[in-house]
Parts: structure tokens; C-alpha cells; sequence
């Protein structure tokens, strides 16, 4: 098997994390078994662009359980767990990717992926589907479809499609209940403030914390913050967004204003210049800045530099900036995903990856099997209640079901009091 990767001898410590990964993927498991019993990916060539770490190997491994040839690289520069990569290698899966890549090496790895000519493709983010529109356009009659996984992605995506540019059609898992409910509120929310508390080894009780976006992640993150003690801080620009975060018990108002209170401001937007230069110099001294949403584009980085008289890394995934007035601020992990690009970041629980990873691994089954238009699609409803009822009868949790009269009842228009 082609791979490239940091120390393939890293591999036995990669296999201990995949194994105990896989004791909480339930769901995946079982998708798993049925693949290797039906082999629906025979002949297929899978190429995925996902974090590359134990819980996103046991997805190439369930793709390969079912008869695909799978090709993986890291979505993220910074995410890659290397000794994951190497057991992924090691068990026949066409690997490329290290953490703490460059850009020119990420992109080139993307590359190595497509060299294997896939015909289903998994991303996050969207680069190697824009890649392969760009770059490699030889291979797009041959793809069959592909997945995206996250908000940022599906947006690019959908605007992509809009202008006609589209050119094969893509599966919106994100926008799947088993996904975003699950995935971006509680799995954002624990996995962000687990890295920025291991990464920092500080409280959070009795600290302001300013979260900007009140979506599933920032509401997730938010929710997560208060339960710890965190007095949370919400700034947004949808004023639904805004009302809501008021009413779950938040206080709510500009960036700008904000900042003079923050001791850790987190962003999770999607967008660009979330927080910037006339931000910053009203940025309470020491406040810890993350990013929890998308590339390293929300906190703008170029700013901060051109405010500072100086910068380093002052501990591991911690840059401290020392502005001209004396005040210091502090990026963590390059101002990229924290919950991931940081080397304390796990990413997102097992649990919660499981429902996440089966509806790639189902949707990518459903691209086969349909003859769609270029276009981005909503994953099926009965794959989502598939993964919904496998995850809750792993958890041994029985729920009721509707009687006949209750159909009636709820299909009737006529009953009145
Ligand atoms: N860290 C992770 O593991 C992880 C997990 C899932 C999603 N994501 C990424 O996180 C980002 C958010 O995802 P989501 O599902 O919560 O999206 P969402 O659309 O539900 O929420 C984003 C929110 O940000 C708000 N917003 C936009 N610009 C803003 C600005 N300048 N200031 C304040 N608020 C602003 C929007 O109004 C919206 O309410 C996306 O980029 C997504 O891809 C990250
Ligand atoms: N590739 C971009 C896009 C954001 S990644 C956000 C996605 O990461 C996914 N994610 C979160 N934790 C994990 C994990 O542990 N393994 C694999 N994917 C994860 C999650 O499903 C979410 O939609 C970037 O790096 O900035």
C-alpha cells in the first residue's frame, strides 16, 4: 500500500487508540459488519479529506471492510495524529499526511489522495472537492459524488452549485439531525474547552468567556463554558441568534465591546475577521483567544502582529503577543481549530464521532446507489432515523411507538375538543 506518513513505526501506539476508539463506536461497528457481509464498495475507490486521527481510521476502515480501496489525508494542516496515520497505514489504508504540515505540503497531499483516481469523495472543508474542480478536472467524469461534513463546507458548496460550478453531487451530511444536533453542539462544545483547559492547565470557573457565533457550535461551547463556572458572553450578527442566546440566560452584545471583559474569547462563525484590529486594542490584558469554527481565518492573526512589538511561543500551541502599551494577549494553535489543531486537542468525542462517521459511511453507500444531478443533497431521513435507532439501542434506551388510534388522531383534521 502507498502511504506517506511521519514514522510508520508509530503504528502499534496508533492501533491501542483505534481499538479503544472502536469500543465506543457502536454504530460505525455495526455498519461495519454489515459491509463486510454485503461488500457494497467492491471496485470502488474511496478518497477521504478528513482530520486524520483513530476515529476518522476506523471510517477507512469500515470503507474498506465493504470492498473499497481507501485514500486518506488530513483536512487541517495541524490535526493529524501521526501515530494514527501510521497504524491506518500499516492496515491497508493508502494514508498521506503528518501533523504540523505546510501548505504547500497539505495541498500536495490532497493531490496524492486523487492520484488513486477515486470515484466517492469524503471532505471537510470542501478543499479537495474545489481542488479537484481546479486542478484535476481529468478526474470529474469519473466521481460518482461526494460527502461534505461540515457547516463551512455545505455553505462554499452550495454557493459553488449556484453558480453552476458544481459538477457532481454532493451528500450535505452535516446538515443530518444524527450530525449537527450531536456533532457540532455537544461534540464542539466538550472538545473545545477540554483542549483549551489541557492546553492552557487553567480554570475556567469565575472567568469571563466570550463565545462569538450562537449556533449549534457556539451554542454547544457556550453551554459547556457555564456549566464549568464560565460567565459566558455571546456576540452574533442574526438577531434570532442573539435573542435566543439572551434567553438562555447569556449576556449578549457587540465584539467590540466584548472584548474589554474577555479572559478567553472563542469564535465559532464560520466567518472571517470575526475579531480584529480594533478589537484587539480594546482587548482586555491577557485574554486567551481560540477559534472553534473554521480555518484560521476568524481571529485575524495579521492584525495582532501589527499591533505587537513582539511574539513567540511562549509554551507548546501558545503564542503570547506583547502589544505596545505593555498589554500581552495569547493565540492558541495558530488561531486554527483548538479542539483539534492543538496537540492536546482530541477532537470530538468517540460517541459522538460514531453517529457522525456512520452517516458518511451510509451516504457514501447511498451515492451509489442514486443518479442525482450536480447539486449539493440533504442525506436521506432513513438513514438519519437508521443511525438515530442504532445508536439508541446501543445504548439500551427503548422508546414507544405510535398506536394505530395515535395515527389516526395526528393524520386527522376533523377532531376537534
Ligand atoms: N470545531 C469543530 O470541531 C467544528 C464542528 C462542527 C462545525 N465546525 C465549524 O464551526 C463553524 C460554525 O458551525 P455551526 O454549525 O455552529 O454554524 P451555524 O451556521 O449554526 O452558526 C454560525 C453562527 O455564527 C454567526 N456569525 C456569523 N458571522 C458572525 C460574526 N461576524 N460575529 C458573530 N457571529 C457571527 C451566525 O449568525 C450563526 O448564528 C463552521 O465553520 C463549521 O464548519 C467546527
Ligand atoms: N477542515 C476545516 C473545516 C472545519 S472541521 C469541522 C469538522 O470536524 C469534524 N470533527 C470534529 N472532531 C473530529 C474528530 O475527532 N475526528 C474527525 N473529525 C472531527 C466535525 O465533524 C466538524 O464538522 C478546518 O480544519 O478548519
Amino acid at each position: 500500500m502507498p502511504y506517506n506518513v511521519k514514522d510508520i513505526s508509530l503504528a502499534p501506539k496508533g492501533k491501542e487508540k483505534i481499538e479503544w476508539v472502536q469500543r465506543h463506536m457502536p454504530v460505525l461497528e455495526h455498519i461495519k459488519r454489515e459491509f463486510e457481509e454485503k461488500k457494497p464498495f467492491k471496485g470502488i475507490t474511496i478518497a477521504s479529506c478528513l482530520h486524520l486521527e483513530p476515529k476518522t481510521i476506523n471510517l477507512g476502515l469500515t470503507l474498506m471492510a465493504g470492498g473499497a480501496e481507501v485514500a486518506m489525508t488530513g483536512c487541517n494542516p495541524l490535526s493529524t495524529q501521526d501515530d494514527a496515520a501510521a497504524a491506518g497505514a500499516s492496515l491497508g489504508l493508502n494514508i498521506y499526511g503528518w501533523r504540523g504540515e505546510t501548505t504547500q505540503e497539505y495541498y500536495e497531499n490532497i493531490h496524492r489522495v486523487l492520484d488513486h483516481e477515486p470515484d466517492i469523495l469524503i471532505d471537510d472543508g470542501a478543499d479537495m472537492i474545489f481542488l479537484t474542480h481546479r486542478e484535476r478536472p481529468e478526474l470529474l467524469d469519473k466521481i460518482k459524488g461526494a460527502c461534505e461534513e461540515t457547516t463551512t463546507g455545505i455553505h462554499r458548496l452550495r454557493a459553488m452549485a449556484e453558480d453552476g460550478a458544481l459538477r457532481f453531487p454532493v451528500v450535505a451530511v452535516n446538515d443530518a439531525y444524527t450530525k449537527y444536533l450531536f456533532d457540532n453542539r455537544y461534540g464542539t462544545g466538550q472538545s473545545t474547552l477540554d483542549s483549551i483547559m489541557g492546553t492552557t492547565n487553567m480554570l475556567i470557573a469565575g472567568k469571563t468567556v466570550v463565545i462569538c457565533g450562537y449556533g449549534w457550535c457556539g451554542r454547544g461551547i457556550a453551554m459547556r463554558a457555564e456549566g464549568l463556572g464560565a460567565n459566558v458572553i455571546i456576540t452574533e450578527v442574526d438577531p434570532i441568534r442573539a435573542l435566543e442566546a439572551r434567553m438562555d440566560g447569556f449576556r449578549v452584545m457587540k465584539v467590540n465591546e466584548a472584548v474589554k471583559y474577555a479572559d478567553i474569547l472563542i469564535t465559532a462563525t464560520g466567518n472571517i475577521d470575526v475579531v480584529s484590529l480594533e478589537d484587539f486594542k480594546k482587548m482586555k490584558d491577557g485574554c486567551i483567544m481560540a477559534n472553534a469554527g473554521h480555518f484560521n481565518v476568524e481571529i485575524n492573526r495579521d492584525d495582532l502582529l501589527s499591533l505587537s512589538v513582539d511574539n513567540r511561543i511562549i509554551k507548546e500551541d501558545i503564542e503570547e503577543f506583547i502589544l505596545s502599551d505593555g498589554r500581552r494577549l495569547y493565540l492558541l494553535a495558530e488561531g486554527r481549530l483548538v479542539n483539534l489543531a492543538s496537540s492536546r486537542g482530541q477532537g470530538h468525542p468517540a460517541e459522538i464521532m460514531d453517529m457522525s462517521f456512520s452517516l458518511q459511511a451510509l451516504s457514501a453507500q447511498h451515492l451509489l446507489s442514486m443518479d442525482y444531478e450536480p447539486g449539493v443533497y440533504k442525506s436521506p431521513d432513513e438513514i438519519d432515523l437508521k443511525v438515530a435507532r442504532l445508536k439508541l439501542e446501543s445504548m439500551n434506551i427503548e422508546i414507544d411507538e405510535l398506536t394505530p388510534r395515535q395515527v389516526e388522531y395526528l393524520s386527522n383534521w376533523q377532531e376537534g375538543t
